[in-house]
């Protein structure tokens, strides 16, 4: 688990041109779902291409505690036994989520509504991380938490004994909220809805349906209403998980920066509710070419040509946040080298992730030499046009984004740039320092 072992500093230096082929692992989000799901359905699910990062380790280990049967058969090949809708079993030690958001928070939805208690707790990131989002709407199914006067982890849920179906209006653009409020109504008769504002990341929903859940999602003046039909019987799956267009942003932008770069990024997944930083970047002037454009496993999926580029400042449109909220790190680190302003506003769900992300990226571009603006929900990056200083050392608190984002920026500025700690990357990206140092990044 990460946070809990000494910091590994790393450094990353100015490289020459990156070329080759960069297969990037398993996608995250869909990563946990096949486990969880998996644990839930009646049957053997079968899971190729699963993300073996830490996160996803902890959710392999938590679905084993509530009592499925989860078996790793080779590199990313997984079985999952499940046990059946309502058919988790009470677990006999803590969950430790390590660094998980995602993992404690749809774990919590999918045991709150059968009648167990389950105590839950991660590393140091994790447990300054808000769970008030997900408590409060398990509390309307009847789920209580139980725990620290701050809401924050450990705490204990107390699943509810007769749970109510629920109708819910996420006050945040956050797709665990949703996915811990759709996971708890399966457990549940009637009807559970969900009303998200902004459309974030489908992979719930699209997953459910695949497992034979009734799941419609209808456009309303309140935004995107989501209907589950609860007690659905789930039925394991053969699951070949897309590779992660988040993870896919560290190479990709990369090659942007560094002069003479032409990589090629395979198979990756573009759903449209996750694939707004490749958008954006490309109204930056970036050249990327989405090439082998096809379906895999109910997913759009392509694979990525990318050569170095001159990149021009844009503003983010704020409706765009949730389909890129992870890539805004990386994309703060490339704006450093555009010409002109990147104004990236709506972003202050980054501020509760693995670590105040607004903050860590100002701090880490300031140390840099780059200007930066900040404001509650703002980052304004001021583009260097080319030649960006480097030569500063950024703290990471736990963020393998911000690890990463740093790292990438290094190979293309005039001084090293150090990170403090880059353990906390096996937890999305175990390997990343050696992907990159093959398409010839100095990363020690
Ligand atoms: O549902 C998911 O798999 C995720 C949702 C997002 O979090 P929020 O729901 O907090 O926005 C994202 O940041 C996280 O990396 C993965
Ligand atoms: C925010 C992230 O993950 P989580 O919320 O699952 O910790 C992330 O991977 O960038």
């Amino acid at each position: 688990m990460s946070g809990h072992g000494t910091p590994i500093p790393m450094t990353s230096r100015a490289s020459g041109a990156l070329t080759g082929t960069a297969n990037v692992p398993g996608d995250k989000s869909v990563s946990h779902r096949s486990l969880i799901l998996g644990a839930l359905a009646v049957g053997q699910t079968h899971v190729t291409g699963l993300l073996e990062g830490q996160d996803v380790l902890d959710t392999a280990k938590a679905m084993a505690a509530f009592g499925a049967d989860v078996k790793r058969l080779g590199d990313g090949e997984w079985t999952i036994n499940g046990v059946g809708v309502g058919g988790f079993a009470e677990p006999e030690d803590v969950i430790d989520c390590g660094n998980a958001g995602t993992g404690v928070r749809l774990i919590m939805g999918a045991m709150a509504t059968s009648p167990i208690n389950a105590t839950f707790t991660g590393d140091a990131s994790l447990r300054s991380r808000p769970m008030g989002r997900i408590t409060d709407p398990l509390a309307l199914f009847g789920a209580q938490a139980v725990g620290r006067a701050n809401g924050f982890l450990p705490l204990t849920m107390v699943g509810a004994q007769n749970p109510m179906p629920v109708r819910y209006t996420s006050p945040h653009p956050s797709a665990q909220i949703k996915s811990a409020v759709l996971l708890a109504g399966l457990n549940v008769a009637g009807d559970t809805v969900l009303i998200e504002k902004e459309k974030t990341r489908d992979h719930s929903e699209r997953m459910l349906r695949g497992f034979g859940a009734d799941v419609t999602t209808v456009e309303t003046d309140e935004g995107f209403e989501i209907t589950l039909k609860g007690q659905p019987e789930l039925k394991a799956q053969t699951i070949a998980v897309p590779r992660d267009p988040s993870s896919a942003a560290f190479p990709v932008c990369a090659a942007l920066i560094v002069e003479g770069s032409d990589i090629l990024v395979p198979n990756i997944g573009l759903n449209p509710t996750r694939a707004g930083l490749f958008t954006t970047l490309v109204e930056m002037g970036a050249d990327i070419t989405f090439e082998n454009e096809r379906e895999e496993g109910g997913e759009p999926v392509a694979d990525l040509r990318v050569r170095s580029s001159k990149l021009t400042g844009v503003e983010v449109p704020p409706e765009r946040a949730p389909s890129m909220i992870d890539e805004y790190p990386i994309l703060s680190a490339v704006a450093a080298f555009a010409s002109g302003k990147t104004v990236m506003r709506g972003v202050k769900e980054l501020r509760v992730k693995e670590c105040d992300r607004i903050d860590a990226m100002a701090r880490g571009l300031e140390a840099n030499g780059v200007k930066i603006e900040e404001g509650d929900d703002f980052l304004i990056v001021h583009g260097q046009d080319g030649s960006v200083r480097g030569g500063g050392t950024c703290e990471t608190h736990l963020d393998h984004r911000i690890a990463m984002s740093f790292l990438c920026m290094g190979l293309a500025t005039d001084e090293a740039v150090n990170v403090d700690d880059g353990g906390a990357i096996m937890t999305s990206f175990p390997i990343f320092q050696e992907l990159m140092r093959n398409l010839g990044a100095d990363i020690s």
